[in-house]
């Protein structure tokens, strides 16, 4: 069976032209003038853009003695209703546990999913084994991508020797390092600080994370990949001080990638200043909301290309699970959710106040996290043989976003009253129509996992250049090269 959109206009990273689209298979067959389907999906005055791509998710995370509450069902469906086909979630090995092990209670999760999915492994400790088994996740499991959390003391932290044994082997793999860059030793020292001082409430979350310690740890995890001679991808930046390490980077021709989650660009730390406990703790997460300062940094990097991909790191816990902070905000469990919201708020707040370009919101919701993770073209574009995952953006529809509404199975919303006016008419993931104009009739289970393949061209790059300027013996006559 073929579907066609039909009179939309086709938004890519690069283009915007006018073009029906046809899809069968689950892929795109056809892009031209006047295509016929068996069935035909009206595009007028909509945007026929690729999918949006979540490459930060948290979906049934066993985390701070919970599990976050949306599931591969759930948080796929509300990623569907709000524009997006891809999540990449974490495979989390508890301390001593394999990755492989690891991996497989991922793959069981998974099982339910409504979209497609890839996974990123987490390095929560360090050893033989998982030194061993980092080549196979890469080559036999198609996992490229090593996530290495700097905070977290006690729990998943690791420290700067692991981190760099770590960065080395996926250097040598072709893999690509992430991090979660806030200095852990000195959160834990700030938190025991401000509960010994009697500040047991949210906002004392945000004053144990200020911009120095993610400046600092930002820093410090971009100088390690450059010793190890690894791309490096820092997930939710939050601040100046961290995008200020990632922009010099880049300008230094180091391979480095920042990402601001939709929460920090749109949301500010007046939240945690709430009279209502539940209001704040809702919106604890690390790093926490900051200042119009920060947002604005944040908002000119996407716009310069210093910043480039915008994710959400949904990790979304009931009201009940927040509770569990009463009296001690070190144990609120940490996240917030966003996957329906993503595209929608970043449309609204980019888009229509003129900070993005169409093209540049399609860039950082989708093509440029395609290219990072090395699963380009299949997906992240509009394109003969890619994946078939698309959304028909409506640009004039609005709605008010609100708890009662929405997908995820949490009961409150971080954006609850907002109004967005940028929304999906049709979400197709590889062909299924999951939104039918405006109506959310997900498939469980059809979702497949994405294998991604090592060794990216910008691996290849770094590994050229690191080899052309590795150190050399200089070749001295009369002197031996070693004693005698
Ligand atoms: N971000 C957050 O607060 N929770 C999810 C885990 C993480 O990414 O740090
Ligand atoms: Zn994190
Ligand atoms: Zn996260």
């Amino acid at each position: 069976m073929t579907t066609v959109i039909k009179n939309g206009t086709v938004v890519t990273a690069d283009l915007t032209y006018r073009a029906d689209v046809a899809v069968e298979g689950g892929r795109i067959v056809e892009i031209g003038q006047g295509l016929r389907g068996d069935r035909e999906l009206d595009a007028t005055g909509c945007y026929v853009m690729p999918g949006g791509i979540d490459p930060h998710t948290h979906l049934e995370m066993p985390f701070m003695g919970t599990y976050s509450a949306d599931d591969f069902e759930s948080g796929t469906r509300a990623a569907l209703a709000g524009g997006t086909t891809m999540v990449v979630d974490f495979a989390l090995p508890s301390p001593g546990q394999g990755l492989h092990d690891a991996l497989q209670m991922w793959h069981n999760k998974s099982t339910r999913a409504n979209c497609d999915y890839s996974y990123h492994m987490a390095v929560t400790w360090w050893g033989e084994q998982v030194f061993d088994e980092m080549k196979s996740v890469i080559e036999k499991e198609g996992i490229t991508t090593f996530k290495h959390f700097m905070a977290y003391k006690g729990a998943l932290m690791v420290n700067d020797d692991e981190m760099f044994a770590s960065f080395k082997r996926l250097a040598e793999l072709g893999g690509i390092a992430l991090v979660h860059a806030e200095n852990g030793d000195v959160v834990a020292e700030l938190q025991r600080r401000l509960l010994e001082e009697g500040n047991t409430g949210p906002e004392a979350h945000a004053y144990s994370r200020p911009p120095q310690v993610e400046g600092e740890a930002t820093n410090r995890a971009i100088m390690i990949a450059d010793m190890a001679g690894v791309p490096l991808y820092v997930v939710h930046t939050s601040c100046e001080e961290a995008h200020e390490a990632i922009r010099r980077a880049r300008m230094q021709g180091k391979r480095v990638w920042g990402e601001p989650l939709i929460q920090h660009l749109t949301l500010d730390e007046g939240e945690y200043f709430n009279a209502d406990w539940d209001h704040a703790a809702r919106r604890v997460m690390s790093p926490p909301f900051r200042n119009k300062k920060h947002q604005d940094s944040l908002w000119a990097g996407l716009q310069s290309g210093s910043l480039s991909v915008v994710a959400t790191d949904h990790c979304a816990f009931t009201t009940e699970q927040k509770r569990f902070g009463v009296g001690d905000f070190t144990r609120i469990p940490n996240g917030t959710g966003g996957l329906e919201d993503r595209m929608p708020m970043l449309w609204t707040h980019g888009v229509a106040t003129g900070r993005l370009t169409p093209n540049e919101f399609v860039a950082v919701t989708s093509t440029n996290i395609a290219k990072i993770l090395n699963c380009y073209p299949r997906k992240g574009a509009v394109l003969v043989g890619a994946d078939a995952d698309l959304v028909v953006w409506d640009p004039e529809k609005e709605k008010v976003i609100s708890a009662a509404s929405q997908q995820s199975a949490i009961d409150y919303n971080v954006f609850e009253g907002h109004r967005v006016k940028g929304l999906p008419r049709y979400t197709l993931t590889r062909g299924q129509v999951a939104v039918n104009d405006g109506k959310v009739e997900t498939r469980e289970g059809h979702g497949e996992f994405v294998r991604r393949e090592a060794n990216a061209p910008v691996n290849r790059a770094l590994s050229t250049w690191k080899d052309l300027t590795a150190p050399r013996p200089v070749q001295r006559s009369g002197i031996p090269a070693s004693g005698v």
